[in-house]
């Protein structure tokens, strides 16, 4: 059974004494992390790459970790452990090649290919996953879209066109994706994800309010945004002064 995360536990401001235990990879799968980082640990690399990028976009060539530290919240010596873990890409004194980090971390995300994605229930949420950019800029490729509905079948959205979930299967074996967004109601998505692991999808990505059994070899990551809520309304609660 693949672990079932809660988003929290990825959160990567968490306290980092704890990081010792090498957990789940970008895509909660052990075998996907060749270094072992523990999962908060990813978590950072994906933000100083969205950091980094910017560095890249406004001319900046170089970086030291106590600027990487500010721009994501973290303390220098966190980034300077981060970092350490890709080999030496740091040299004391000068800092990091923003381009050589960029290329290092994306290489370690994943980023550097491209992933074909199959979004199964565009809904509420379904829609607006396919009309967020930011997915193709990592390298995520949106390569069907599957509902049941009638009135969501054939309809187009952001250039994707929504297919009849029966048809799925099928599509998978013409053009084979490695990951999938699960945003279907929870009742159903226990035996969509089955049908997406029979299809050689290796990682779902999954929205539903439920916890999905797969076999070990198939990645899943939960998103909870009303556990992410909690987790907001409890740091709120922490610094508040006592009355
Ligand atoms: N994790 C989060 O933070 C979060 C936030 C919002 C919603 N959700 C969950 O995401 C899911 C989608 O939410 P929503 O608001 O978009 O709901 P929605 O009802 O608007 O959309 C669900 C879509 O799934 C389709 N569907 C139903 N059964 C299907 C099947 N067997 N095959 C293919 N498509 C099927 C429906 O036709 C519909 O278009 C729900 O499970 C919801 O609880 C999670």
């Amino acid at each position: 059974m693949a672990d079932s995360q809660p988003s929290s536990e990825s959160d990567p401001h968490a306290p980092v004494d704890g990081e010792s235990t090498p957990a789940a990879g970008p895509l909660g799968k052990k075998s996907e992390l060749p270094l072992g980082l523990p999962q908060p640990a990813v978590g950072r690399l994906s933000l100083y790459f969205r950091e980094l990028h910017r560095l890249i976009e406004t001319g900046v060539t170089s970086v030291n970790s106590r600027q990487l530290g500010r721009l994501v919240d973290v303390s220098p010596a966190v980034v300077r452990r981060d970092l350490s873990a890709l080999g030496t890409i740091g040299r004391r004194g000068v800092g990091y090649d923003v381009q050589r980090l960029v290329d290092r971390i994306g290489v370690v995300l994943g980023s550097g290919t491209e992933w074909n994605v199959v979004l199964i229930g565009v809904g509420s949420l379904g829609d607006a996953l396919l009309r967020y950019r930011g997915f193709q800029r990592l390298g995520f490729q949106l390569s069907g879209a599957f509902d049941n509905s009638p009135r969501r079948i054939g309809t187009t959205i952001a250039g994707v066109t929504v297919l009849d979930a029966a048809v799925m299967d099928d599509f998978l074996v013409q053009k084979p994706a490695q990951l999938a967004i699960l945003a279907v109601p929870a009742d159903v998505a226990g035996d969509i994800a089955d049908r997406l692991v029979r299809g050689g999808v290796s990682g779902i990505l999954n929205f539903a309010p439920t916890t999905i059994k797969l076999p070990p070899r198939v990645a899943i990551v939960n998103v909870d945004l009303a556990s992410e809520l909690q987790r907001l309304v409890f740091a709120v609660q922490s610094n508040k002064s006592p009355p």
